[in-house]
């Protein structure tokens, strides 16, 4: 979990930094509605790719797949202004 943070923390860094080769940079230094579109269309990916690798029954895809999933959607809530605790407040409510 606490990789997950530091990542969200670098992914936070470098949308407010922008530096040069940056990936995240890339997926948000249009407008914001371009820069949401960009990233949607990333999580609609890869949310496809990991169907199909589950469907294939293929662990290391899938595994591979998540992280994808999981880090496009890191940069969607980072880049509306989400806070990484806000997050885990909502998983924390669900807890039973
Ligand atoms: N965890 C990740 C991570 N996971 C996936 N990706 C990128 O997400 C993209 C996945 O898209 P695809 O599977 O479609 O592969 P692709 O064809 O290469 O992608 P496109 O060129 O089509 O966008 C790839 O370019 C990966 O490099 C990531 N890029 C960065 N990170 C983390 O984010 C941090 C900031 O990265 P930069 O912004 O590049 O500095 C880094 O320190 C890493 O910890």
């Amino acid at each position: 979990m606490e990789v997950l943070r530091e990542v969200y923390e670098i992914i936070k860094q470098r949308i407010e930094e922008k530096p040069e080769g940056s990936y995240v940079a890339k997926l948000t230094t249009d407008d914001k509605k371009k820069a949401v579109n960009k990233i949607c269309e990333k999580i609609g990916e890869e949310a496809t790719e990991l169907v199909l690798a589950a469907k294939d029954n293929n662990k290391d895809e899938v595994i591979y797949e998540s992280a994808d999933l999981i880090f496009h959607t890191m940069v969607l809530l980072a880049y509306l202004g989400i806070e990484f605790d806000e997050l885990m407040e909502e998983f924390e409510r669900r807890k039973k």
